[in-house]
């Protein structure tokens, strides 16, 4: 099938560059305390919103989807995030994301008939007595992993006849309730004792807080791969903290440290009672990294994969000869990792490809933090570019400190090269986001949170303003919320939940069903009207999603849609 595209015939292509502007995890929630966006001074968001910006131009505005089946994750309830949020940006429709291409497998048990659970089992049944470890985020957050994949996966080792089994835990409070860990370790704990009562040899050997331990993505800082590299594999008792359970480890860390959330909680070894770490990695052991989410797994990934001096990281230290398999291949370019128990959909014909295909230029920039977003997730879990010449990707090396001590972030500095980029590669079409939304909200603190929307406002302001001068046309939307929500809301009483906030709630550090603002303003933006028919697929619901968005991008560049895709968000103005 062609990439060639059609000229539109209701659209014109503006001189300047169209530019799609990704606010992370904004949403347009309810007006309330709680509601960063809403309590925050953001004069230029709040023009945007009524129609007009500052110096006069129109500027067209929608609601859309950004969660549940409008961006392929199995229920409406299911919260969006950045992954199937930019693979929709990008892909222009709706794939069936990881999490439900996971489920389904786990649920037929499909992956059993698979060649690479058979070589991972090999080390583990018929007289082999190599352990399976099963390493994860420890939560049903549902974003990067779910514990009932790891249930499934334990089960049907135990079926096969597999004898030795240890768990290797991330704890979450990002994805899911700040201080939930203990409601899904202590479970867990004792569901491997119950094993243990049946004679196998079953029990969580190490773990850690996510954002310290193992997931680090876009390569922002190394150290925390390592961290989780010393607790899981080497079981390094002189760097890490031991401890006689999972549980012990949680509870101590948290006396010690008054208010640490379960993201940070430091990473520990489980050890015996004579305090030898009861699951250290040896030669003929197998291990599944059980996420099914790319960009916080490509990194562990690699340490299992890299041949003997290819990995210059850190030092590997004396590395067992481990069988190693993720849940999902995370780059199905790079092959990272090589061996995978489910296959990933396999998006393709994005917004990036046709770009290319059509002689168009790109530009797409991000701080660290986000880099991937625009780059790898958008292109649909591919990091390499499609064009050398025709593509520039600027990433703005983030902090790495934690982001509610700066919640500008980036902000200004990605305006500035995204300015400077825009005059002097000259690119057709734009591709950027702003973290601060999204990884300020993340860490629950909702004072951090309302300047996060203020250095957007004000970076924003500057930017569309630029595009504008630059006959350009800038369209502002969000990939899911998150700052919109600063608390737990209690679902009966729809106020929010009480808690130990400094506002007196109980922060909520995850993201959330908000649908989310396209606001689109430039160059000829007044002979365009929203199309109101316009649906990502769901009649019932009537309502446009993201995933409408990259028509929108393409129309607005001239073209017309491919068959592919859905439709654009915009019509031209009947006469
Ligand atoms: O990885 C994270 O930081 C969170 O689990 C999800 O956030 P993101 O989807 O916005 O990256
Ligand atoms: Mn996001
Ligand atoms: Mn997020």
């Amino acid at each position: 099938m062609s990439f060639r595209l059609e000229p539109s015939k209701d659209f014109k292509k503006p001189p300047g560059p169209v530019c799609l502007i990704v606010m992370d995890g904004v949403g347009i929630g309810n007006e309330e305390q709680y509601n960063a966006w809403y309590c925050a001074r953001t004069p230029f968001l709040d023009a945007l919103r009524s129609g007009k910006t500052p110096k006069g131009s129109v500027v067209l505005n929608a609601v859309v989807d950004a969660s549940g089946r409008s961006v392929g994750l199995p229920e409406d309830s299911d919260m969006g995030n950045s992954e199937v949020g930019h693979n929709a940006f990008g892909a222009g429709r709706i794939y069936s994301q990881g999490a439900k291409l996971v489920n389904e497998s786990m649920d037929s048990k499909a992956f059993k008939t698979g060649e690479t659970w058979k070589w991972l089992l090999e080390n583990c049944k018929d007289g082999k007595d190599g352990t399976l470890h099963l390493l994860g985020l420890w939560s049903d957050g549902n974003v990067h992993s779910h514990i009932k994949h790891a249930y499934a996966l334990l089960d049907a080792a135990i079926e096969e006849g597999c004898k030795h089994i240890r768990f290797h835990i991330l704890l979450d409070g990002r994805d899911v309730s700040e201080t939930s860990a203990l409601l899904y370790v202590e479970p867990l704990e004792k569901h491997l004792a119950s094993l243990r009562d049946k004679g196998i040899d079953a029990q969580i050997a190490s773990g850690g807080g996510r954002m310290v331990t193992t997931m680090d993505r876009y390569e922002a800082d190394w150290r925390i791969v390592q961290r989780g590299w010393l607790a899981h594999v080497l079981a390094d008792t002189e760097s890490i903290r031991t401890f006689s359970s999972a549980s012990d480890a949680i509870q101590t860390f948290r006396k010690e440290e008054n208010g640490v959330i379960d993201q940070f909680l430091p990473p520990f070894i489980i050890v015996d009672d004579k305090r030898n770490p009861v699951g250290k990695m040896k030669d003929g052991d197998s291990v599944i990294l059980f996420n099914f989410r790319g960009d916080r797994a490509i990194e562990i990934s690699t340490c299992f994969d890299a041949p003997e001096g290819t990995f210059r990281h850190f030092d590997r230290g004396c590395m067992p000869k481990v069988r190693f398999a993720g849940m999902m291949q995370y780059d199905g370019e790079s092959k990272i990792p090589k061996h995978y128990i489910v296959s990933p959909p396999h998006i393709e014909r994005t917004l990036g490809e046709y770009l290319v295909h059509n002689g168009c230029r790109r530009l797409s920039i991000s701080e660290t933090q986000k880099f991937g977003h625009v780059t790898y997730f958008f292109n649909g879990n591919r990091a390499n570019k499609f064009d050398e010449e025709l593509e520039l990707y600027v990433e703005v090396p983030s902090s790495r400190e934690r982001e509610n001590t700066r919640p500008w972030m980036k902000a200004a500095e990605i305006t500035d090269s995204a300015l400077a980029a825009i005059d002097e590669f000259k690119p057709d079409f734009v591709v950027l986001n702003y973290a601060n939304g999204d990884m300020v909200g993340h860490t629950g603190d909702y004072n951090a949170a309302v300047i996060a929307m203020e250095a957007v406002d004000v970076s924003l302001s500057r930017l569309v303003n630029g595009i504008v001068e630059r006959e350009g046309i800038a369209i502002v939307s969000a990939d899911h919320g998150n700052c919109e929500t600063m608390a737990e809301i209690d679902k009966k009483t729809g106020k929010p939940v009480k808690g130990n906030s400094p506002q007196g709630w109980k922060a909520l550090t995850s993201h959330t069903t908000t649908p989310v603002p396209v606001m689109i303003t430039g160059y000829g933006i007044d002979k365009y009207e929203i199309d109101e028919t316009v649906t990502w697929g769901d009649e019932n619901r009537k309502k446009a999603g993201i995933v409408n968005v990259t028509a929108t991008c393409i129309n607005l560049l001239g073209f017309e849609k491919p068959k592919e895709w859905l439709p654009g968000l915009l019509k031209a103005k009947s006469v």
